[in-house]
């Protein structure tokens, strides 16, 4: 394996807060890694600088050429239809359209080339958003709670297609999310970030299916949550929701 993703003391400043401070990341190749951090901890300005979408005020960054970011709404260009949406931006022609119908294809919405982007329903919009960002072959998939603004129904579904997608083509895939169950579900490795830097970075068990009541995951769960400052009574989970707390693997 290759490194894909290699940063060192990566620094972002606002004002007179640094809100990273001193990030260290690897992601290998084919590496899905998760990042979970409370509200306004910078998960997303981190995920923003791997993508050139914003500029660290020091360390090292390095990643590949060949990367694009799937966001939490689908930021569609509502003029064009689906497969406009998909190939925005390329060069025209007849190879790159028949791309973008195989893109569509993999996200199973093969039927939907010439459909207006109003007419989708949300898990379909995002669904385009992701064949968007696959019909560019990223080296480096960056996912912005992508699966945050669905239905839990349409969540797991899209969890499942991500992950097939992932493990077919093999890019390295940064996914920043509030979800633990999440996190531990698609990902090879775990990280929190904390205090402008990232306090756990562990790797998940590669057995899959994950099941939640797996001992081993639980074990996990609880850690990550422990680290995310997450109270957790020392009985069953079930405490907290009795207790008025959210109940685990929800950290917003
Ligand atoms: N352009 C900016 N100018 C000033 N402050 C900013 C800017 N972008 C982000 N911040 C601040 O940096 C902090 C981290 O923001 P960021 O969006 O990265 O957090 P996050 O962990 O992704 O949060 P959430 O989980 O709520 O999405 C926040 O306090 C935010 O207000």
């Amino acid at each position: 394996m290759s490194t894909a993703v290699h940063l060192r003391g990566l620094r972002r400043v606002f004002g007179s807060r640094a809100v990273l401070d001193g990030v260290d990341l690897d992601i290998e190749r084919g590496e899905f890694v998760a990042l979970l951090g409370a509200s306004g901890t910078g998960k997303t300005t981190l995920l923003r600088i791997l993508g050139a979408l914003d500029r660290p005020d020091g360390g090292t960054v390095l990643v590949p050429e060949a990367r694009t970011i799937v966001f939490q709404e689908p930021r569609l260009v509502p003029s064009k239809r689906v497969l406009g949406n998909v190939v925005v931006g390329l060069p025209r022609g007849a190879a790159v359209q028949e791309q973008g119908r195989r893109a569509l294809a993999e996200v199973g919405l093969a039927d939907h080339a010439r459909a207006w982007p109003h007419t989708l329903s949300g898990g379909e919009a995002q669904r385009v958003a992701l064949a968007r960002a696959l019909v560019r072959e990223p080296e480096l998939l960056l996912l912005d709670e992508p699966f945050a603004a669905l239905d839990a129904l349409t969540r797991l579904r899209m969890q499942d297609l991500v992950g097939d997608l992932v493990r077919t083509r093999r890019p390295a895939v940064l996914l920043v999310t509030h979800d633990v169950d999440e996190a531990i579900r698609l990902a090879d490795r775990v990280a929190v970030l904390k205090d402008g830097r990232l306090v756990t970075d562990e790797r998940v068990e590669a057995r899959r299916p994950r099941d939640a009541a797996d001992p081993e995951f639980t074990a996990l769960r609880r850690r990550l949550l422990g680290d995310l400052g997450v109270r957790l009574p020392a009985a069953g989970p079930d405490e907290n929701e009795k207790a008025g707390r959210p109940s685990e693997g929800a950290i917003r």
